[in-house]
């Protein structure tokens, strides 16, 4: 496992050569991802997964336990060993990623990473010395909003300060990517409301690119942004998630009336859903369009908007 390359800081000396491929304005796709495969012994966990996120988006990776956020997102950052399939980043493979580009990336894992016997302090200082941009205002307003002690050791603070503080150190170098695995995870309400309005200015004010993984949906509508279901190893769909919920309808009722109302109207099973429904009766979600517009229910069709619970534990089944 090829942990060093982008959970550290970038190497010191060859970032100011390399300053001019650090421009924000390059117009690769900020993450391509081709046919990746990543498994543990014979276990595929992720299985010839395609990925794209483009410059500006922002993305809630979403998955059951154990569906392989976590591995997906080490593996785009280099954390992990992957059996094939590509990754690139800014447009450059992952393998040959330069420094500048690495300097492009915020990483907010899961588990705390941070040196548990330096002070909060200490550690922004540490890892101020390795990058070309650093936010000192953006760090000082972000340290005193979120009542963090930077001159206790991080060992003392609390599991959702200890987040907020890693949380800080991404977001100090302002990055091009921000990648935060279930970021919220040990934050009260509150600070889960400050953390996603930091990530919508980060995202206004610099284009970065987002993509967070979490189990808390409530935030995601509150934002619409857009969403990703990981399932069976494979993004199964990527769409914003209020257009998601206006376009996404359930149809229920007879097999042969829900198809033949299917056929009639062009609609299509929403991607990667099993058709499902026991016997004689059809359940399944389908995606209107605008050649394809919700139907209106018909005969014992019954038609059904979709709430975004509803959605995630089909859509991650
Ligand atoms: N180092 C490892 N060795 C063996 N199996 C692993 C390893 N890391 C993860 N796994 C397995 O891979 C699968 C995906 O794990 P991963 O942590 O990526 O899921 P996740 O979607 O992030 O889960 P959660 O929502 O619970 O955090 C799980 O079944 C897990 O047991």
């Amino acid at each position: 496992m090829n942990v060093s390359t982008t959970h550290a800081p970038p190497a010191r000396g060859s970032l100011a050569s390399s300053l001019h491929a650090a421009s924000p304005f390059v117009p690769a796709a900020s993450v391509e991802v081709k046919g990746l495969h990543v498994g543990y012994g014979k276990r595929p966990v992720i299985d010839g997964l395609d990925w794209q996120l483009v410059p500006g988006q922002v993305v809630g990776l979403l998955g059951r336990n154990g569906a392989g956020k976590t591995t997906l997102l080490e593996a785009l950052l280099g954390l992990r060993d992957v059996d094939s399939g590509s990754v690139s980043l800014f447009g450059q493979p992952l393998a040959a990623l330069d420094d500048a580009a690495r300097a492009r990336i915020g990483f907010v894992p899961q588990a705390s990473d941070l040196f548990p016997w330096l002070t909060g302090a200490q550690l922004l200082a540490y890892f101020r010395s390795f990058y070309p941009r650093w936010n000192e205002a953006k760090v000082e307003a972000l340290l005193t909003r979120w009542d963090i002690d930077r001159n206790l050791p991080i060992a003392r603070l609390s599991g959702g300060q200890q987040q907020r503080l890693s949380i800080i150190r991404a977001l100090a170098h302002e990055p091009d990517l921000l990648v935060l695995d279930e970021p919220v995870a040990s934050l009260d309400p509150v600070g889960r409301r400050d953390f996603l309005r930091e990530l919508v200015e980060q995202v206004l004010d610099r284009g970065t690119t987002v993509v967070f993984s979490t189990h808390i949906l409530s935030d995601l509508e509150r934002v619409a942004f857009n969403v990703a279901f990981l399932a069976r190893g494979r993004i199964a769909l990527q769409a914003p998630l209020d257009e998601l919920i206006e376009t996404t309808r359930r149809l229920s009722g007879p097999a042969a009336e829900v198809r033949a109302l299917m056929q009639a109207q062009a609609l299509q099973p929403l991607a990667g859903m099993p058709v499902t429904g026991a016997g004689e009766r059809l359940r399944l979600l389908v995606r209107c369009t605008a050649d394809a517009p919700a139907p209106a229910p018909a005969g014992a069709v019954l038609v059904e908007k979709v709430g975004f619970e509803d959605l995630y534990a089909e859509l991650t089944a």
